[in-house]
């Protein structure tokens, strides 16, 4: 377990994590999402003691990292694997060797090393290019070569910096299957930071939302997708999950347009229809879609209200008491 208690981060005047806590649970594949600047990478790089933090505890598995000694920061270093934006591997080496590299730094044997690294290189579906050199490959392929490097000491955590945003989608979803496949097959906590929903839509569990150095929000990631509450969470959720009218249907209507937003088990046509005979109201379904978090459905609707101004104030309330979200994209003229 990762517990960061109040974690406050001062370069000169720059106040990068302001009072942050969060606890992160073994097993767990935690998002950390924000725009450039919130104070993501500040917050990996205390995770495993690149940086400092002004004050606060980062505690790992009981220890406090900030407050043991270089040489045992070391050591707990090694049970912590990184991936990169820009993988940076050493272009001098092939991939076996690569991956070796950070064996040999970790003092482990040549005999141990010969084991390891094909397995690994297996595990990320590369052992036909063990002979080849960063330069030879794809993005996604050194992307796995990273993979590999960081998995080479059997962490118990695995800290994703942008790991897939120097791919393309398609790259980028293989990629996110690997890592998920890492996390239950291995048992390895993955702390991944994106400014990208989608990534935290398709593999994780849990995501805080960060802005101006602090969490503003987190929690279970469908819970998020579902409910959001904070005005950038709402940001970051429609950027996977809205719909868009378009424009002449905004223009022709006569009455309220809602956007409700409904968990996949609910009966979204039943309350449709239950508003309608329930109130002297009726409602033109526009648009909807079903967006799946992990295995799990979120409905959205858009529908147009129409009657009197005080029964469409009644059913929009009932309807707001039935529905995880309802947004008022436009009013009756
Ligand atoms: N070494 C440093 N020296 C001075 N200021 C820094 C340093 N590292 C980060 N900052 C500042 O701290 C704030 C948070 O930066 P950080 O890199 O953690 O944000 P981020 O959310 O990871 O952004 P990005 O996605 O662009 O990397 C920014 O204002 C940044 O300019």
């Amino acid at each position: 377990m990762i517990e960061v208690r109040q974690v406050t981060k001062r370069y000169g005047n720059v106040l990068a994590l302001d009072d942050v806590s969060v606890t992160i649970e073994r097993g767990d594949i935690f998002g950390m999402i924000g725009y450039s600047g919130a104070g993501k990478s500040t917050l990996l790089r205390c995770l495993n003691g690149l940086e400092q933090p002004t004050s606060g505890e980062v505690i790992i598995d009981g220890i406090d990292i900030t407050k043991v000694s270089k040489r045992a920061l070391r050591q707990i270093r090694q049970k912590i694997g990184m991936i990169f934006q820009h993988f940076h591997l050493i272009q001098t080496k092939t991939v076996y060797q690569n991956v070796a590299f950070s064996m040999k730094v970790a003092g482990k044997s040549n005999a141990e090393i010969a084991e390891r690294v094909p397995e690994l290189l297996h595990l990320v579906g590369l052992s036909d290019r063990a002979n080849h050199y960063p330069a030879q490959l794809s993005g996604g392929q050194k992307q796995r070569v990273g993979i590999a490097r960081a998995l080479a000491n059997n962490p118990d955590i695995l800290l994703c910096d942008e790991a897939t945003s120097a791919l393309d989608p398609t790259t980028t979803a293989s990629i996110l299957q690997l890592l998920k496949k890492i996390n239950e097959e291995l048992d390895i906590t993955i702390i991944l930071i994106t400014h990208e929903m989608e990534v935290v839509q398709t593999i994780c569990h849990r995501v805080a939302v960060m802005e101006d150095g602090k969490i503003v929000e987190e929690g279970d990631v469908y819970h998020i997708f579902a409910s959001p509450e904070q005005p950038l969470t709402k940001q970051f959720v429609d950027t996977v999950h809205s719909l868009t009218l378009p424009a002449r249907l905004l223009e022709e209507r006569t009455g309220d347009i809602l956007q409700l937003t409904f968990r996949g088990d609910d009966a979204e046509q039943a309350i449709i229809s239950k508003a309608a005979t329930r109130f002297a109201v009726d409602l033109n379904i526009l648009h909807g879609q079903i967006t799946y978090i992990q295995d799990r459905a979120l409905g959205t609707l858009i529908v147009e209200l129409l009657g009197e101004p005080k029964e469409r104030k009644r059913a929009a309330a009932w309807l707001t008491e039935r529905t995880n979200r309802l947004e008022v994209l436009g009013y009756a003229s």
